[in-house]
């Protein structure tokens, strides 16, 4: 560390009267975090860029490397009055230099309601000095980890000949698998169910290509190959007796312990796949309720130390992990400089 210029109470006040590091000056006088909003996230991030990065942040934490990642479960904080938590999510990745923090409230929802399930915002630090970076919308962010990671999983798991796609649900989370599964399988069908036949054909009208309306979740999910699950249920919807043997279930809702969104039969006759066994542990339904075995994390199966058995029915229990938002964040804020020509 070198010295840099003394600084005098005319320049700065009487705040700073020190040898300031010539870097600490820098942080100083760089001023307030950078605001990345909504749309300039959305014209960002890319699944091409994205989903690879999120692989490898997967492996990293699975090898439970302190100098890779340091991600503890996240914090949540009853919101009683409004059915819903307070999830803080922090993350370091000492070796990529990324510090972060997503905060991100989500709700139970009366039934019937249209408010957004989730709201979120991220920032990213600097973890020298702690100083914030970027303060950005958490809800693209949000919505485009979790489909990758999804989309992650049925690359792992899912048959290389799946024909049939089938979402239960149709809201951002519906929307966003849509895409980057579009983007990265080639599915001949892709089906819809939703608890009203209104919403299904909304979320219909909203994506490029055919999508068939079901009226009921077992028809929507009979001989399906591959089936997400993204509802704001909490009692299991997908009931293992429909489940064509072999398929492959991303679960991505009921993300406390008493919520589900899968029955038992399922989760029993299914291997079970997780971003995280201790969040798993502290905080599925799916998983705590059914007494099912968690055979390995993701990361596990990237990592070459666990099995992908694509022969079998798989379900891939997702949670959401800071490391995801943290890893989407820095593509954000790096794309972000790139574009202002900064270094
Ligand atoms: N695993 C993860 O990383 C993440 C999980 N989530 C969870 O994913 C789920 C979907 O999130 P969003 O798409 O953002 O929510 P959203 O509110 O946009 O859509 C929710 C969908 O669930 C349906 N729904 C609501 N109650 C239902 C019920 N009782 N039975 C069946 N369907 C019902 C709604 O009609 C809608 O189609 C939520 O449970 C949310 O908490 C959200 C973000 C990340
Ligand atoms: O990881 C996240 O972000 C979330 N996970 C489950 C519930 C809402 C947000």
């Amino acid at each position: 560390m070198h010295l840099g210029h003394s600084v005098s109470d005319s320049n700065f006040g009487p705040i700073i009267k020190l040898q300031l590091h010539t870097r600490t000056a820098e942080v100083i006088m760089a001023g307030p975090p950078v605001i990345i909003w909504r749309n300039e996230v959305e014209q960002l991030l890319q699944y091409r860029e994205l989903t690879p990065r999120l692989e490898e942040a997967l492996g990293k934490f699975s090898r439970r490397d302190s100098a890779e990642v340091i991600q503890p479960v996240r914090t949540t904080v009853p919101l009683q009055k409004h059915s819903g938590f307070l999830g803080v999510m922090p993350t370091y990745m000492e070796n990529d230099g990324v510090l972060c923090t997503k905060f991100v409230c989500f709700y139970k929802r009366e039934e019937g309601s249209t408010l957004p399930a989730t709201k979120a915002t991220v920032m990213l630090l600097d973890p020298e000095y702690g100083n914030v970076k970027a303060v950005m919308d958490g809800e693209v962010i949000t919505g485009m980890r979790t489909a990758a990671v999804s989309a992650i999983s049925a690359k792992l798991l899912m048959r290389p000949e799946a024909e049939v796609l089938t979402i239960l649900g149709s809201g951002l989370q519906a929307l966003s698998h849509y895409n980057v599964f579009t983007e990265m399988f080639s599915f001949k069908e892709i089906r819809v169910w939703s608890r009203t036949r209104q919403s299904a054909e909304g979320f219909c009208r909203s994506v490029s290509g055919p999508v068939t309306v079901c009226a009921s979740v077992e028809e929507a999910v009979r001989g399906a190959d591959a089936i997400v699950t993204v509802t704001r249920c909490t009692e299991p919807v997908l009931f293992g007796q429909w489940v064509k043997p072999g398929a492959h279930v991303a679960a991505v809702g009921a993300c406390r312990p008493n919520w589900r969104e899968l029955d038992d039969v399922l989760m029993k006759e299914a291997v079970v796949y997780t971003d995280s066994r201790e969040g798993a542990m502290a905080e599925s339904g799916d998983i705590i309720l059914s007494g099912a075995e968690v055979f390995a994390e993701l990361g596990d199966v990237i990592n070459g130390v666990k099995p992908a058995h694509r022969d079998k029915t798989t379900v891939f229990k997702s949670l959401g992990m800071g490391v995801e938002d943290a890893v989407s964040a820095q593509l954000v804020f790096d794309q972000w400089k790139a574009k202002a020509s900064l270094p």
